[in-house]
């Protein structure tokens, strides 16, 4: 079983991170070393996946080889950051089956607004991988994992770069039964709602939209 929280401290992802956390790391950097971070998380998140074995031949004799049960992987990008986290782990596990939730934050309310959901058919029967670089107030991840359960969801993980211990708490009170893996657990969250120290708005880094 996954831990309730687990934080990711190789050194590799730390330091990308700290990369990554820098304001003036361009735009086309932050993309970059958000993928290699991915590829790092993923090895993490995946612990435990659903296995099989499948029959093949070495040059020496037959064998029943281990292999992930990669149709039975469902992955869910929290639009539009969560695509940054999303396509590493996908070069991992290319079987995997891709769900997308839209969602952004009312910078007003910190409420999240739905605009999008598309969601890989039979949720019962696959392991559920909620991707979303921040966890801030919680807010956004716990609406995705409420729409992942109303269609069946039921064995569910998040994963994200940074979560705030306010996020935190509002998942475990939301979702108990999600654990959570990232790559650091922040301060707090500042008046706007922004993870501190943080890396700023993990979307507009990504796509140079501010
Ligand atoms: O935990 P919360 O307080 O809900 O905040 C976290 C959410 O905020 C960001 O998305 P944003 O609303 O900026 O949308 P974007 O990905 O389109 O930029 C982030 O990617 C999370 O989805
Ligand atoms: O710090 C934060 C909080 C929410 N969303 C972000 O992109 N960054
Ligand atoms: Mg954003």
């Amino acid at each position: 079983m996954l831990d309730h929280l687990t934080v990711v401290t190789h050194p590799l992802v730390q330091h990308k991170l700290t990369l990554m956390r820098e304001k003036d790391t361009s735009t086309a950097s932050f993309r970059q070393l958000l993928r290699e971070i991915s590829l790092l998380l993923a090895y993490e998140v995946t612990r435990e996946l659903p296995m099989t074995t499948k029959r093949i031949e070495t040059p020496l004799c037959e064998m029943d080889a281990p292999a992930i049960e990669g149709k039975k992987l469902a992955l869910v990008s929290i639009l539009r950051a969560g695509n940054g986290l999303l396509d590493g782990i996908l070069e991992l596990i290319p079987a995997a089956r891709v769900g997308f939730v839209g969602l952004y934050r009312d910078p007003e309310t910190l409420q999240p607004v739905q605009y999008y959901c598309k969601l890989p058919e039979q949720l019962e029967d696959r392991v559920t991988i909620v991707v979303d670089p921040m966890l801030a107030t919680g807010n956004s991840s716990a609406a995705a994992v409420d729409l992942i359960k109303s269609k069946g969801g039921r064995n569910i993980r998040f994963l994200c770069l940074l979560a705030a211990p306010e996020g935190v708490a509002r998942m475990q009170a939301a979702h108990p039964d999600v654990p959570i893996v990232t790559a650091a657990l922040d301060s707090h969250l500042n008046d706007h709602g922004y993870i501190v120290p943080g890396l700023g708005d993990a979307g507009d880094r990504m796509f140079g939209t501010k």
